[in-house]
């Protein structure tokens, strides 16, 4: 079928031609720029299955298997989060930290497709330990670390928090996170109910991964970086005495923890 026919096709159905621009070119491996200018492209019929798949609500971004984040392509694949926007901002104030306090061992909990843990070994050459409750995100993870050939500074353990790395807690400076802390019942759009449950779920008020967190761990002299929902800013302040900072959206979106030994 050709491309023009399928965008005129699929636009009435609601996709974005963008979107079916960039399935097309993810399955005839012809650049979105090509197709653009050629738009008379015959496109294989596997395109249909994957048009339809994407107008039931399945992510884009585990279409074509990738995602882009703080300016690099990153693997992603079902059972894995989809980096959000959000998270960059997260790893704009750990590159500064790590940089200004000359931090060399970082932690990221909970470590997804590998978004933090790849980008701050690329950014500052720190070696990060991090931890997922999944196996599928570690090898999600050290797929990431492998293309950009940061996987001597990252080490991948299975399990929670980080008790994987119990005998290596005293060395750790920085701990970050993204953890899940969507509130347990809230309506979700249609693309988030494809994503793992326990990436995006944190209880009844978003908050159980904090307060089982700074339960479990002494953080004197560490300092922590996590991600947070944008109304929950004030009780994670009670919570921990930390600071919060907010978005590019304005909007409260991380709990910094320092706490002086
Ligand atoms: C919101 S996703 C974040 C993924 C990635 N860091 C990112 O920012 O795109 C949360 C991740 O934490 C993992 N997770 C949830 N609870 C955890 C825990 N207690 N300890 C370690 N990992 C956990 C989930 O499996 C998931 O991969």
């Amino acid at each position: 079928m050709k491309l023009y026919d399928l965008i005129s096709q699929y636009k009435a159905c609601g996709l974005s031609e963008r979107e079916i621009i960039l399935i097309a070119s993810h399955l005839t491996g012809k650049s979105k720029e090509y197709l653009i200018a050629h738009p008379e492209t015959e496109c294989p019929d596997e395109v249909l299955g994957l048009l339809d798949l994407r107008l039931e609500g399945y992510p884009l971004q585990y279409i074509l298997g990738s995602v882009e984040f703080y300016g690099r392509t990153f693997k992603v694949e079902e059972g894995v989060l989809i980096p959000r926007w959000e998270t960059e901002g997260l790893v704009e104030i750990a590159v500064d930290i790590i940089k200004r306090k000359q931090i060399k061992l970082v932690a990221d909990i909970g470590v997804g497709s590998g978004v933090i843990a790849v980008t701050l070994a690329l950014e500052t050459g720190v070696t990060v330990l991090g931890t997922d409750v999944e196996r599928k995100p570690l090898e999600v993870t050290l797929k990431n670390a492998k293309t950009y050939g940061v996987e001597d500074k990252i080490e991948l353990r299975l399990g929670k928090f980080l008790e994987p790395f119990k005998e290596r807690y005293a060395e750790i400076q920085l701990i970050v996170s993204n953890p899940p802390y969507v509130k347990c019942g809230t309506p979700l759009q249609k693309e988030l109910l494809y994503e793992p449950e326990c990436a995006l779920f944190g209880g009844v008020d978003g908050l159980d991964f904090y307060r089982e967190f700074f339960r479990r761990y002494d953080v004197t002299g560490k300092i922590v970086l996590m991600e947070i929902g944008e109304d929950q800013g004030e009780e994670l302040k009670r919570m921990t005495g930390g600071t919060v900072l907010k978005d590019l959206a304005g909007k409260d979106r991380y709990l910094l923890v320092e706490r002086l030994s």
